[in-house]
């Protein structure tokens, strides 16, 4: 008998009839494409990265460059990039790869399951091996809980499996799909100081609501509380919860940056707006040897 390709195999062993299962996405990389009552998702298994959610009745919430790179080694742009264990740059090393070394790697898939609600949840993990310990020299598990609703629940947690301390910087960069940027708004950051990557990492106070009209690139600190994107033009209001997450990062490159982008399509910055959930530079999370940190973000849609 032949052996099972790698995508039967996963098929044979985690998919769920009429629910859920493993593909061959876009450059052969698999993908786990769920369909239940409640909404329609892809996760891409490179990454662990979400790539579409759907919730029934709904359009597409999440954003995916046209122009994205599918490929071994490249990160996906868009949906949600799971960025681990440094953010942006690496401060001691500039050759690093940005925003760390988990999204260009393919996760292992633990477990997929149907529960009692409806929602589908699917666990990934991935953890340290000789190519991590030669850009991070710490011993680590990740396991990422991805759960599948009305509402999307992602838990990442990082447990130390080492013998020292360890000290990492997260994200979950999602990137939501806007009817028009320049119309958008986000809530729930007014009065919040923010270190502006844009300049120098200046810290400044946000004044009520954020409209973009530039190249925004902000990490608003000490946040814990929910931010909501007001979308007039595709009639919705997009509301982001997180729990243990201190750090939230506005980002859209407005046109210049995105001429910069060989992966983001001409005029696609326009219909895209990142808010993450983070714990990045003095946030950054400390763990003692057999300690876990668990970031937990859920978002939801709602009509307006
Ligand atoms: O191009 P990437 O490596 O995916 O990064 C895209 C962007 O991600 C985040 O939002 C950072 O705050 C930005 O500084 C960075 O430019």
């Amino acid at each position: 008998m032949e052996p099972l390709s790698h995508i039967d195999a996963l098929n044979h062993r985690f998919g769920i009839d009429g629910i859920a299962q493993i593909v061959s996405g876009k450059g052969g990389l698999p993908v786990v494409q769920i369909t239940s009552p409640a909404a329609h998702a892809e996760v891409s298994l490179y990454g662990a990265q979400v790539l579409s959610w759907r919730p029934a009745g709904q359009e597409e919430v999440l954003f995916l460059s046209k122009q994205s790179h599918f490929e071994s080694g490249k990160a996906i742009r868009g949906g949600i990039p799971v960025c681990f264990p440094w953010f942006r740059a690496k401060a001691d090393n500039p050759k690093a790869p940005t925003h760390g070394f988990v999204r260009t790697r393919e996760w292992r898939l633990d477990s997929l399951s149907v529960d009692d609600d409806g929602s589908v949840t699917l666990v990934c993990l991935t953890s340290s091996d000789d190519s991590t310990r030669a850009l991070w020299r710490h011993d680590f598990l990740v396991a990422y809980r991805i759960r599948i609703a009305s509402t999307l629940r992602l838990e990442l947690s990082v447990m130390n499996r080492g013998t020292s301390p360890l000290r990492f910087e997260e994200a979950l960069h999602s990137y939501f799909r806007v009817g028009d940027i320049h119309q958008a708004r986000v809530h729930g950051l007014d009065a919040v100081t923010y270190l502006d990557n844009t300049d120098g990492n200046k810290s400044k106070r946000q004044d009520g609501s954020l409209a973009l009209a530039a190249p925004t690139d902000n990490a608003y600190i000490d946040t814990e509380a929910p931010a909501e994107i007001l979308d007039p033009v595709l009639h919705r209001r997009l509301r982001t919860e997180k729990l243990h997450s201190s750090t939230t990062i506005v980002w859209n490159p407005w046109q210049q940056g995105a001429a910069a982008l060989s992966d983001l399509g001409n005029d696609e910055w326009q219909h895209m707006l990142c808010v993450e959930a983070g714990n990045i530079l003095s946030a950054a999370v400390s763990l003692a040897p057999g300690e876990e940190h668990t970031m937990r973000s859920t978002l939801s849609i709602h009509p307006e």
